[in-house]
């Protein structure tokens, strides 16, 4: 069995899919990798949420699926809309990293909790409005870019610090530069972060789907980011938006934590719901309805004016 490997190029996604690769070659499979340039890796100058999320860094990868062109596309997990089209699913999600954001800098001592002003860059609006909310007396500027870009800007001075997924720093080897691991009980990192999500045509033929399932699902994974997934459905948040989910196995079966925080950061709501590890889209769903009761979409539809 030959499997092409769709991947955008930067070096956090040839690393994801090296990591895949890796696993289907143990398999005994024959692989390519075909290096393919989304519109997110083109459009550097603008935030993702102006550019629209939907489907910056996945729409040519999709289209090579629906072509043949490739047979699975590889995905940071969180990088994903959270509805896909009909004809495309999701087959595995590989192990999870852990899963926390880092505060990384050249100046390792600095730290959100000792009180100093400094100035973060991040693009993203969910770790702005947590800034905001848990750590105040911080600026940030806007940052865009891949890993390296975003490190450059910092060595730059553009700013102090940046904030960034662990899994990435990580994986990219610069562990050297985290100065303060941020906790997950005030920084619920964004569905899906850690893991990579293999995307591929509803059309695959059965026997391949399950080979590919074999070789790189975990289970444990892919219960918690089914859960996160549903929950990001039903408040219909994309990438762009400051909506946070974390599920975790417990002895009490899965657990989902998650919310959404206004971009001033004056509000934060946050709740947990635990369920059958049998029914992870529930328990997402669950999560998503209880914060609705309490007035999350009209937080959202606020920041979706605003951004
Ligand atoms: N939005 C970009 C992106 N997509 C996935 C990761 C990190 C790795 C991961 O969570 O899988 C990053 C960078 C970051 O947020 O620091």
């Amino acid at each position: 069995m030959h499997i092409k490997i769709g991947t955008r190029g930067s070096r956090l996604a040839l690393w994801q899919a090296y990591y895949v690769e890796k696993s289907l070659q143990q398999g005994g499979l024959s692989t390519e990798i075909i290096i393919i340039e989304t519109k997110g890796d083109q459009i550097l100058d603008r935030s993702l949420s102006k550019i629209g999320s939907k489907g910056v860094f996945t729409q040519e990868l999709e289209d090579q699926l629906r072509d043949g062109r490739i047979d699975i596309a590889v995905h940071s997990a969180k990088d994903l809309q959270s509805e896909l089209d009909e004809d495309l699913e999701l087959i595995a999600f590989t192990e999870r990293e852990r899963v926390n954001d880092v505060l990384v800098s050249h100046n390792t001592t600095l730290s959100l909790k000792s009180g100093e002003t400094f100035v973060v860059g991040t693009s993203s609006t969910r770790r702005v409005a947590m800034l905001k909310h848990f750590y105040p007396h911080i600026k940030t500027v806007d940052m865009r870019g891949n890993l390296q870009t975003r490190l450059r800007k910092l060595e730059e001075g553009q700013c102090d610090a940046i904030l960034l997924a662990y899994a990435g720093v990580h994986r990219m080897e610069y562990d050297s530069l985290i100065c303060e691991h941020l906790q997950l009980d005030e920084f619920t990192p964004a569905v899906g972060q850690g893991s990579v999500a293999i995307e591929c045509s509803s059309t695959i033929a059965p026997e391949k789907k399950e080979k590919l399932r074999a070789l790189l699902n975990h289970p444990a994974t892919e219960a918690s980011l089914l859960a996160e997934r549903a929950f990001l459905r039903r408040l219909q948040g994309g990438c762009s938006v400051p909506v946070f989910g974390l599920a975790t196995h417990q002895a009490k079966g899965l657990g989902i934590t998650g919310g959404v925080v206004s971009l001033d950061g004056q509000t934060l709501l946050k709740h947990t719901v635990t369920g059958d590890t049998s029914a992870p889209e529930a328990i997402g769903g669950e999560l998503a309805e209880k914060l609705l009761a309490e007035g999350a979409a009209e937080i959202l539809a606020q920041i979706k004016q605003n951004l």
